[in-house]
């Protein structure tokens, strides 16, 4: 996996993969540093809209790329925000925006309904036309907060509760996040396949 482009603008993502990779000798490059303009995520799942970026990196660059496509799915919402969870609140990555909207859908919701999950698929593309891309998984349960808590991670963090660790997913220190989240598990699963495991 040689000088391989990391295809998202999302500078929260980027340092938990960077963190991810460190250990691994890897190392990917953010597409900022090659001026790739932000694909248009037209795709009806997270594998498609992962894939339209990847490709659209590849295509820019001529090098290999992983995207992450993610999000969080809300039970008492049907699975919502799901794919549209950067645009939730309307404007493509207004966190604080989000967060408010989804604190007031779920106004009056009792604790027990308020389960929901991150979702993370992680493609890696050899390259444009790649017609075997690698496509990898994670998920990660918890519940939405009645109020936002901690001030680490990005997005919808600190309105996500992690039972096991008795914090939101924005008080958990960087490395126990990468262990437990969607995208530790996504990006695991992708070196395993790529025979970097
Ligand atoms: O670990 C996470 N902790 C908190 N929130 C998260 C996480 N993982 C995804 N999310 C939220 C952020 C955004 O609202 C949406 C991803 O949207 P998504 O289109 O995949 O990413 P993005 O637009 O931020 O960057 P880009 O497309 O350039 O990779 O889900
Ligand atoms: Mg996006």
């Amino acid at each position: 996996m040689q000088r391989t482009v990391f295809a998202s603008n999302n500078a929260g993502k980027v340092a938990e993969v960077a963190e991810l990779l460190r250990p691994t000798g890897h190392t990917v490059i953010p597409q900022s540093e090659y001026l790739v303009p932000e694909a248009e995520e037209t795709g009806l799942t997270f594998v498609e809209n992962a894939l339209i970026k990847a490709r659209n990196a590849c295509h820019h660059t001529s090098l290999p790329a992983i995207a992450d496509d993610s999000g969080l799915e809300v039970d008492a919402l049907q699975g919502e925000p799901g794919i549209y969870s950067s645009r939730y609140a309307g404007e493509h990555g207004d966190d604080a925006a989000n967060n408010s909207l989804l604190l007031g859908e779920l106004a009056g919701v009792a604790d027990a309904g308020r389960t929901a999950r991150f979702r993370c698929v992680m493609v890696y593309l050899r390259h444009a036309e790649d017609p075997a891309p690698l496509i990898c998984q994670g998920v990660w349960e918890g519940r939405i907060l009645e109020a936002p808590r901690g001030a680490g991670g990005f997005g919808y963090d600190p309105v996500f509760w992690v039972p096991q660790e008795g914090c939101s997913a924005a008080e958990l220190p960087p490395e126990t996040k990468n262990r437990l989240s969607h995208r530790g598990q996504a990006l695991r699963a992708l070196l395993a396949a790529l025979g970097n495991g």
